[in-house]
């Protein structure tokens, strides 16, 4: 267990005129299970890496003091277990069982005691392969239950867990949450980074609200928070419980099929679906970890050659994996589960011109096209940053912004919403549902069931033993 205190704590990136996280004043005891809330940028991760000593002196300013049971983070280390956002970073070993033991050994653990730790910790968030399995071959959700087992196996005094059940199927969502709860068992002091507050809320018994402009907005019970700041907090961004989600589903009927996709199957990943969207139909592809969504979104964006079956698109006699980048570009355009996989350029505003400048766009309209979308997806100020030091949640809308720039028919997202905060929540959807209705087709992946109820006209359950629906061929009148 261990104690936190926070005082007059602040932190600004290096290359950034703003801060990320300022004014912080914070106390919390040996023990104590805490949910940070706060907008998507209002740097509840900056915070998190920093009780993890992850902000080396060269890489940014601070301003006041960290210390965890009295000293600085980085001589308390050995005592704070961390999971990032991005599970799949912080994956080091080539085997899953070895990933968990490294952290481990490094730590000096008995090697008598390891591998029952290890294999204790793997059962906990239900990861269902033999620790040979390869690091470099899980999917997302299995990626985050592996990066997970590797905290939850340290018994660390403090637990620091960024979205941890983001990309998780509901039954893994479960066995996270059973797994934090035990973990209260060993004492041990809970961050919790969570945008959706409704599951969260169990977990911890002190909420703290971090104010995007710096200091701390609200800090207590969780009911008292709610219900002093219920109304403001949601005003300003902040998933509060009971949310009602809008409802954007389209009163039309899709229209002419854009692409369909039979039988197809990559090796080991993916086996026989059969799959077609029309224009203006927004279809989610829901279904447990593993089931292979990432993979179909991959093959129906072009992006990966099928190993059996065939996708055909537009009436291109071609699949979409052999067209030319700028056809596919124009025509299709896809989000990966992990943003930074698709950055390109140094500059946000850069990464949104990248499309349009291969499609022969003039400077003209590209500037056009790259401040509308900065504008839309909330990015202007921004512009200039490099892509790769955005948070989780402007990452997410980048990776977005950039698959609408080029105006393709067809969308292929996956995980469009992860990691937004209600307020860009609400935009991002909005905007998809704007596109929809202007007659582009929408495929996204995806976990978060306020898409699906708010959104989707079809789901298609992947993996599940119930075939997805076929696509009715209708007109719209
Ligand atoms: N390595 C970095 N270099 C420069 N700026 C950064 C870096 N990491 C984060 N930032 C910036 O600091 C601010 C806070 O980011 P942080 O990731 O802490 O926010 P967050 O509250 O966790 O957001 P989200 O909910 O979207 O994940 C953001 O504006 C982000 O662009
Ligand atoms: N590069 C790869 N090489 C080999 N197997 C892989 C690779 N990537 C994923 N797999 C495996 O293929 C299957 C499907 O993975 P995929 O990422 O498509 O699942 P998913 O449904 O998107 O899962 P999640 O909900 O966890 O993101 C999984 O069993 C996974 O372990």
């Amino acid at each position: 267990m261990s104690t936190v205190v926070l005082r007059g704590f602040g932190w600004r990136h290096a290359g950034r005129r703003a801060w990320a996280v300022r004014d912080v004043d914070l106390r919390i005891e040996h023990g104590e299970r805490v949910l940070l809330l706060g907008p998507s940028g209002a740097g509840k991760s900056t915070l998190l890496a920093a009780l993890a000593g992850l902000l080396p002196d060269d890489s940014g300013e601070q301003a006041g003091t960290v210390e965890i049971d009295g000293r600085s983070p980085a001589d308390a280390r050995d005592h704070v277990g961390i999971v990032f956002q991005d599970p799949q970073t912080q994956l080091v070993m080539a085997r899953s069982g070895d990933d968990v033991a490294f952290g481990l050994e490094n730590r000096g653990v008995p090697a008598g005691t390891i591998w029952p730790r290890v294999s204790d910790a793997l059962d906990r968030v239900g990861f269902p392969y033999p620790i040979t399995r390869s690091t470099a071959a899980l999917s997302g959700g299995e990626a985050q239950r592996l990066a997970l087992a590797g905290v939850l196996a340290l018994r660390p005094g403090l637990l620091l867990l960024d979205e941890p059940t983001a990309n998780l199927d509901p039954v893994g969502a479960e066995l996270v949450r059973d797994a934090i709860t035990r973990a209260r068992a060993d004492d041990t002091t809970l961050i919790l980074v969570e945008h959706r507050v409704a599951e969260a809320l169990p977990l911890v018994d002190r909420v703290v609200v971090l104010e995007a402009g710096g200091g701390i907005r609200a800090d207590g019970a969780p009911e008292m928070v709610f219900a002093a700041y219920g109304d403001r907090l949601a005003d300003e961004g902040v998933w509060v419980p009971g949310f009602r989600v809008p409802a954007l589903k389209s009163p039309a009927a899709a229209g002419n099929e854009v692409l369909r996709a039979t039988e197809v199957s990559v090796a080991n990943r993916l086996s026989g679906v059969s799959i077609g969207v029309g224009e203006g139909e927004v279809l989610a592809v829901t279904g447990p970890n593993g089931a292979g969504k990432s993979t179909l979104a991959l093959v129906l964006g072009g992006l990966l050659a099928p190993s059996g079956g065939q996708v055909s698109a537009f009436g291109d006699p071609k699949p979409p994996h052999k067209w030319r980048a700028a056809t596919l570009t124009t025509r299709i355009g896809s989000v990966f589960q992990n943003p930074e996989h698709q950055f390109v350029t140094s500059r946000v505003a850069d990464e949104l011109a990248v499309g349009p400048r291969r499609t022969g766009r003039t400077p003209a309209q590209i500037k056009e096209i790259v401040d509308s979308l900065l504008d839309r997806l909330r990015l202007t100020k921004l512009a200039a940053a490099n892509p790769y030091t955005l948070s989780g949640g402007e990452a997410r809308r980048l990776s977005v912004a950039t698959a609408l720039a080029t105006a393709p028919r067809l969308l292929v997202l996956d995980e469009p919403t992860f990691g937004q905060d209600r307020r860009t929540w609400i935009e991002l959807v909005t905007l998809l549902a704007t596109l929809r209705d202007e007659g582009h087709a929408v495929v996204a992946v995806t976990h978060d069931d306020d898409f699906v109820q708010t959104l989707a006209d079809r789901t298609f359950p992947l993996g599940s033993s119930r075939p997805g629906e076929p696509l009715p061929r209708r007109r719209r009148s």
